[in-house]
């Protein structure tokens, strides 16, 4: 084994941390990864447990740096599931409640009420974000009206609250800092976007007890240490996941756009260093911050992408693993006039709508599961399809779109979003584009390279999808599409 340097990056994800170790070059020279539990409290509810989060995160990141041996770890990059808000006790590092992750529906009440005393077009302007329970900020005011401890914690002075990149850069430094990049306090409602501080009105307004949120940071720099395996080593690079993938997608100039398909999906377009404004309700926010000057990005959310196919395995229970989906769409030469709108957590953008629920319409006598799995997979570019639509309408029309996350590793799904994108799809060779960039993140931290540019060394291209389907197809998928989406937003 050479001693050349090599980038760590922790990425956790929604259903998994994982620790990837890249070389300068960009590809994989060690990763360990291990499942977050999921908890379903109730309808609508979705929780992770911030104590496993943590303790995974750390044997990853020790079996990792085993394995490569530490000395050669130049600096640690983290990047995470954003959105998602732990509470923990500022002494001791421990949860006080659970975390309430981003899929969580429970303070859509709240919302709504906000929404009738007419706050949205202000919150729109200020924060780049609408009034959906998708974002952190009433999460919390949700857990400190109704969590005991939480709301002792806050009178006390002992509280702690924080996205994930927050809790992980707290215990992984042993408490020495309490922060957040930029990326992810873009996600919480409480920041104002064109400064990146937090914003006075917003904190005031969900009643979140100001002394207990982080100081917002850099997304490269020297953001704390970790003591691994007797040695010190910075972490230098932090940005929210989907970010941290646009970064390493190489999306660094105005109109470049990638797409991630992981649990949820999630498009970005990067928009300069001036907070875009959309009409379609696509989200205004931070795509990093460097040397305190932030860059931006249009940003189309759906919520359930990968998530559909663990549905279709483990409740529905007609596939057994996720690589079966591609054969069985394979099998069958369309749809059979089955359209499945995955909407089991709300719709996300461009429609905002976390009451809607999910619907699978057009069964026949004749439907098999291979319709279902295929209509399940259709669900993926047609929700992209819309995005793309909201995003022209924004004036931003990218002539090709880079895909990664888990689900681009199926090609049937990425010669689909081709095909009804119309537009030239390009897979890098690592897929883990979430965990590259914050390893780019990392290496410009400590100098390893001069700016995102330079880092963009570590990307190498895998494989191009052209556009195969002729558009009379492709405009009768699309109306079948809409149409069952139109029902479910009845
Ligand atoms: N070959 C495949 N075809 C379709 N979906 C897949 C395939 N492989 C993995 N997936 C889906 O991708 C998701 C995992 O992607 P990943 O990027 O690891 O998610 P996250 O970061 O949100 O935890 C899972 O929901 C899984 O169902
Ligand atoms: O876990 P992922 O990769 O689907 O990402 C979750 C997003 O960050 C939620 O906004």
């Amino acid at each position: 084994m050479t001693d050349t340097p090599l980038l760590l990056a922790i990425d956790e994800g929604t259903t998994s941390t994982r620790v990837v170790a890249f070389d300068l070059s960009g590809c994989i020279v060690a990763t360990e990864g291990a499942p977050i539990t999921q908890h379903y409290p109730q309808p609508g509810w979705v929780e992770h447990d911030a104590a496993e989060i943590w303790t995974k995160t750390e044997a990853c990141l020790t079996a990792v740096a085993q394995r490569v041996g530490v000395g050669r770890i130049a600096a640690i990059g983290l990047t995470n599931q954003r959105e998602t808000v732990v509470f923990w006790d500022r002494h001791s590092g421990e949860p006080l409640a659970p975390a309430i992750v981003w899929q969580d529906r429970r303070s859509a009440d709240l919302c709504a009420e906000l929404r009738e005393e007419g706050l949205e077009p202000d919150v729109q302007a200020k924060t780049g974000l609408l009034l959906d329970p998708y974002f952190s900020g009433t999460k919390i005011a949700w857990a400190i009206e109704n969590w005991p401890a939480v709301a002792r914690a806050a009178k006390a002075g002992s509280l702690a609250i924080g996205t994930i990149d927050s809790y992980l850069l707290f215990r992984l430094t042993g408490g020495k800092v309490h922060v957040t990049d930029a990326t992810n306090a873009a996600r919480t409602l409480l920041m104002d976007l064109a400064t990146c501080e937090w914003d006075e009105g917003m904190i005031e307004r969900l009643g979140v007890p100001r002394a207990a949120l982080p100081e917002i940071v850099d997304c490269a720099g020297a953001l704390g240490e970790v003591e691994l395996l007797g040695r010190r080593v910075p972490i230098a690079g932090c940005a929210g996941d989907q970010q941290a993938a646009a970064i390493g997608q190489g999306c660094l100039t105005p109109g470049l756009v990638k797409a991630t398909y992981g649990t949820g999906a999630f498009v970005l377009a990067q928009a300069g260093d001036k907070p875009p404004v959309s009409a379609n309700r696509l989200l205004s926010t931070v795509a990093w911050r460097l040397d305190g000057q932030a860059a931006y990005a249009l940003e189309g959310s759906i919520f359930v992408a990968g998530s559909a196919i663990q549905w279709l395995r483990d409740r529905l229970n007609i596939i057994e693993d996720a690589a079966e989906t591609e054969g069985l769409a394979r099998s069958v030469p369309d749809n059979g006039g089955v359209h499945f709108v995955p909407a089991f957590a709300g719709l996300g953008a461009p429609h905002w709508r976390a009451d809607a629920r999910g619907l699978l319409t057009g069964l026949t006598g004749g439907t098999t599961r291979a319709h279902i799995v295929r209509a399940c997979l259709e669900a993926m570019s047609q929700q992209t399809a819309d995005l793309f639509d909201a995003l022209a309408s924004d004036g931003v029309a990218p002539a090709r779109l880079r895909v990664d996350g888990g689900m681009v590793a199926n090609d049937w799904v990425c010669q689909d979003l081709a095909d009804m994108l119309a537009m030239t799809v390009e897979r890098p060779k690592v897929i883990e584009t979430t965990a590259l960039g914050a390893a780019m993140l990392a290496g410009v931290g400590v100098g390893l390279f001069d700016d995102l540019a330079a880092a963009q060394a570590m990307w190498q291209a895998d494989r191009i999808f052209t556009p195969a389907l002729d558009g009379k197809t492709r405009r009768e998928r699309r109306a079948g599409w809409k149409k069952a989406v139109e029902r479910v937003l009845l």
